[in-house]
């Protein structure tokens, strides 16, 4: 799937934008507050229904205005033009449109647009907390393995039913209760396995890149699935249950899974330099990108906000080029007078200017 054209009203500083996006490389510069950023936030919002600066969706609307939209008529991966959009309102109504027929559910949109960022921000996902990470692995399996989505709104709904369980002090051992027990170990373990399955293959993909990108480091991943490795979850569970009716929670599970990357058998954290660890993200992200489009043969959209902020020149060459190989579509913005001369090495880029919230595509 890829954005032909971007259509965004009444989105922060922006009444109105509409953007005929390459299917490659655009460029967006502009001065600080411009709108920059804004439009790269329009854009995830496709991709995820939210956005990745507030969890407050009035925040981005317009000053003064009732809510906004982002509409984009896209090329999806069988050569079809399909409409996607959405609408938020102040009253927090949201309305997805897909090809013409409405919709309230999120799911059925973000499914269809695949979205990564990469921010100033994006080194949260290796010095962050575990839920940075865990979401990093279920972007690839929900955009993948549709099984996944399924056993992962199972787990979701059943694990908040058992906390609501040991918050009150109520019998976990009823029969009624031990039905839905079963049922959320089964989901529980599935997820595991996926998890498991997906850092196995996105490794290798993530292994070469670093050996492009930071050759002088030798990377492992460890992969935590949120309880005791020797134990199946359900012993888990009953090895647990004293202390979550203590916490009122359930303590251990597929939502507390983790991963740990080491980088010459230290925590990346501790050994890289911030340059080196925005580095690293891009390359999982990169290898990420790379396995999505191995595994379903479709394409997805890059988002780099700042990329000046980012990487030096060598590296964000290296880093847009790799993107681009995969032919992911990849949409970037930079202050107007940084020197952007690696662009030039792209065809089939577009250029755009923002300015107080006014975009114009601007000659090559
Ligand atoms: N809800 C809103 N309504 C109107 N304007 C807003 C709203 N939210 C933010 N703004 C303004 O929108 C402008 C654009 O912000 P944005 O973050 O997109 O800028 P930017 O070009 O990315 O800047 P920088 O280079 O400094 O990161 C800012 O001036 C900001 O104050």
């Amino acid at each position: 799937m890829k954005l032909a054209q971007v259509q965004i009203t009444n989105f922060r500083n922006i009444s109105s934008a509409c953007l005929d996006l390459s299917p490659s490389l655009s460029v967006i510069r502009g001065q600080n507050g411009s709108g920059k950023s804004s439009l790269i936030e329009a854009i995830y919002y496709l991709g995820y229904g939210r956005s990745f600066r507030t969890s407050r969706h009035e925040s981005v609307i317009r000053e003064s205005v009732g809510a906004f939209s982002v509409f984009a008529k896209c090329n999806d991966d069988t050569g079809n033009l399909s409409r996607v959009g959405l609408q938020r309102t102040r009253k927090h109504e949201v309305t997805c449109s897909i090809n013409g027929e409405h919709s309230k559910k999120l799911s059925d949109l973000v499914s269809m647009v695949p979205v990564q960022l990469f921010t100033p921000q994006s080194t949260d996902l290796l010095v962050g907390t575990p839920s940075e990470r865990r979401r990093f692995i279920d972007w690839g399996l929900f955009h993948v393995e549709h099984s996944f989505r399924e056993h992962a709104k199972i787990y979701l709904s059943l694990l908040k039913q058992r906390n609501a369980i040991l918050k009150q002090g109520s019998d976990l051992s009823t029969a009624e209760h031990s039905f839905w027990s079963d049922k959320l170990i089964e989901a529980a373990e599935l997820i595991d396995l996926s998890r498991q399955r997906y850092i196995q293959e996105v490794f290798p993909f993530f292994k070469a890149i670093m050996e492009q990108f930071l050759p002088e480091f030798s990377v492992e991943i460890a992969y935590y699935r949120g309880w005791e490795k020797q134990l199946s979850f359900e012993e888990a569970l009953a090895k647990k249950r004293e202390y979550d009716y203590k916490v009122g929670y359930t303590s251990v599970g597929p939502h507390k899974a983790d991963l740990k990357l080491k980088v010459n058998n230290f925590a990346a954290q501790e050994m890289l330099s911030r340059g080196q660890l925005r580095m690293t993200v891009a390359a999982l992200q990169l290898a990420q990108t790379q396995l999505f489009t191995a595994q379903s043969q479709r394409q997805s959209i890059f988002l780099l906000d700042d990329i000046g902020a980012e990487l030096d020149n060598i590296r964000r060459e290296k880093f847009l080029t790799r993107l681009l190989d995969t032919d992911t579509q990849v949409v970037v913005t930079a202050i107007v007078d940084e020197k952007i001369d690696f662009v030039e090495n792209y065809n089939d880029k577009k250029m755009f200017h923002v300015e107080h919230g006014i975009v114009k595509e601007e000659s090559n």
